[in-house]
């Protein structure tokens, strides 16, 4: 997918307005924040979370990145676009379900195109406080290039997860850590900070990975490029309205991708030893 193309790898139809206020911003030293949103029906999660986060941070901007959603959740969000006086909410309507990953993709591309300086990763359905957003904007502004909302660091908490979630989810983390030698502890987490430095040098326009191990692909792109990765610790708290997206299919992506990748680093690094 070609960076600067917020249509690129889908034909999307666009509800952009325009972001020419983007001057007035951030929360993050030097430039201008967005908070990305993928929704796939969220109509009851959308309003909320948009408003929490205009209370959490009043000059901050915000993409909703809508597959199509069938509960009219991409009509909403037209709704708040045209409802914010400020201009600073807008909306990318891509034309079918495509996952969690390539969703991102495009919302980072428009991002990009427009000179954000950080660009961030957030929930539409709660998980992800808004009220929490500025640890991470802190840590950017203290030098750090990514930064992860962590569950899995002291201070880090869960709220209502169901168990078999989060065995999953430590499972995973666990998995990806031997796999990869990361020394992430939340390396599947999608509360997420970048400078846009890292989205830029990362080579967007190899990945592959569409479901949730899209989280796992970019921080093990950022470590391996060397950037400065650090984890606050957040609250992730279990959504009290609409479904998880989770599936089969998105936990055997992950499993193969992982093994694939640290297969991979293992060779290239034999390789490096026997030059
Ligand atoms: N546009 C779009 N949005 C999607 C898609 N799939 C999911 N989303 C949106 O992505 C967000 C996260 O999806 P959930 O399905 O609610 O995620 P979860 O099960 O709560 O998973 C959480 O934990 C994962 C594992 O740690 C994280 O990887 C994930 O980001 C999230 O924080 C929600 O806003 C949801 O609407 C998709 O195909 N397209």
């Amino acid at each position: 997918m070609a960076l600067g193309s917020p249509t690129s790898g889908n034909d999307q139809p666009e509800n952009i307005r325009p972001a020419d206020d983007a001057q007035s911003v951030v929360g993050a030293q030097g430039g201008h924040a967005l908070v990305v949103i993928p929704t796939f029906n969220e109509r009851e999660n959308l309003p909320t979370i948009v408003t929490r986060l205009q209370a959490a941070l009043p000059d901050i901007h915000v993409l909703i990145v809508d597959d199509s959603s069938p509960d009219g959740t991409g009509e909403i969000a037209d709704q708040i676009a045209a409802d914010d006086a400020d201009s600073r909410v807008h909306v990318l309507h891509r034309t079918e379900k495509d996952g969690l990953g390539k969703a991102y993709l495009a919302g980072f591309a428009w991002g990009l195109d427009r000179e954000y300086a950080v660009i961030i990763e957030m929930d539409a359905d709660g998980s992800h406080a808004p009220e929490q957003l500025h640890r991470l904007l802190d840590a950017i502004n203290g030098g750090a290039d990514l930064v992860i909302g962590s569950r899995y660091v002291p201070g880090g908490r869960l709220v209502n997860w169901p168990k078999r979630r989060e065995v999953l989810s430590r499972g995973a983390n666990t998995y990806a850590r031997l796999a990869l030698g990361a020394r992430v502890h939340d390396i599947t987490a999608g509360f997420r900070a970048y400078r846009r430095q890292v989205l830029e040098k990362i080579a967007l326009e190899s990945v592959e990975s569409a479901g949730y191990c899209f989280q796992i692909d970019l921080a093990w792109r950022t470590v391996r490029a060397g950037f400065d990765v650090r984890e606050v610790p957040i609250t992730f708290t279990e959504r009290e309205v609409g479904e998880s997206k989770m599936s089969g299919g998105v936990m055997t992506e992950a499993f193969l991708m992982v093994a694939r990748w640290g297969l991979e680093s293992r060779v290239e690094r034999f390789g490096a030893r026997r030059r």
